[in-house]
């Protein structure tokens, strides 16, 4: 049976062939050099040294909770975050299933120092230029929805176009296919994106294959300083948040509580 994740690839495949027919590459390759990306997964790095790194995920929507944040202004939620102490931005660019937009990325990132993922189902290295062109410092490649050749291919064109690649694995056999094509930052997702069951379990396990150069970001499902302090203690330095900080009335200031936040507590 098909799943929402081979629906989702469908739908995107049809879209980004159509809007390669109908492309400005001149306009894309201009605006693309004139963004230079600012290191994502250093970034992480020098943040989790000090404190759990968030990447904070401007997220309006999703196929599994419907609408998140009705009161959605991508540019002022990236300054909150940034100002909170987030050390990186995720932006969900996805229209279809996500409500997302290339231009939200970009009023996020020129609005920020911090770097910026384009958070979407990557299948084509034009969807690479379009993310660099929008001021992304990283893109996401997701295991599960890509063959080895694939990853492979869309990893070394991340790597000359001087972006990071987030590799996102789900078990234990994606892990160990993402560590084979080494990539050095790999999200674990606590969402099975066939299922969407949340399993924090399976991310706690996986946590203990984590290859000593790697730098590990759980994600999905995390909603307090509790659930960090438990994946950190398993091998985690970072931390993507979502829906957790867009459902509250001041998403800043819930991220300012959970970063200071030394107690177990709910936010
Ligand atoms: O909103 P949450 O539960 O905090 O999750 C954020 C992020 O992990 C989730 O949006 C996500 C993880 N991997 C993805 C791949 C595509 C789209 C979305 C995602």
């Amino acid at each position: 049976m098909a799943t929402k994740l081979d629906e989702i690839l469908a739908d995107t495949r049809a879209k980004v062939d159509a809007r390669k027919t109908t492309a400005d590459y001149a306009a894309l390759e201009r605006r693309a050099a004139a963004h230079m990306p600012r290191g994502f997964a250093a970034g992480l790095r020098a943040a989790a040294a000090k404190r759990p790194a968030i990447i904070s995920e401007i997220k309006k929507a999703s196929p599994s909770k419907g609408l998140i944040r009705g009161d959605f202004h991508p540019e002022s939620l990236a300054r909150m975050f940034e100002t909170a102490g987030a050390a990186a931005l995720s932006v969900l660019t996805n229209e279809a299933f996500f409500q997302g937009s290339l231009e939200y990325l970009e009023v996020a990132s020129v609005a920020v120092k911090i770097p910026c993922l384009r958070k979407d189902f990557m299948v084509d290295r034009f969807q690479l230029l379009e993310a660099r062109a929008s001021g992304a410092d990283a893109i996401l490649l997701i295991v599960a929805a890509l063959t080895d050749p694939m990853l492979t291919e869309l990893r070394d064109e991340a790597a000359r176009m001087g972006l990071d690649v987030l590799c996102e694995v789900h078990d234990r056999q994606e892990l160990e296919r993402a560590v084979q094509l080494g990539f050095k930052l790999i999200g674990v997702n606590s969402r099975d994106l066939r299922t969407f069951t949340v399993s924090p379990e399976l991310v706690i396990e996986l946590a203990q294959w984590k290859p000593a150069d790697t730098l590990m970001v759980a994600e999905s499902g995390i909603g307090s300083a509790a659930d960090i302090a438990r994946y950190s203690a398993a091998g985690y330095e970072a931390f993507l948040v979502g829906e957790a900080l867009m459902r509250q009335p001041d998403p800043g200031a819930a991220l300012a509580a959970l970063l200071a936040c030394e107690c177990p507590a709910e936010i």
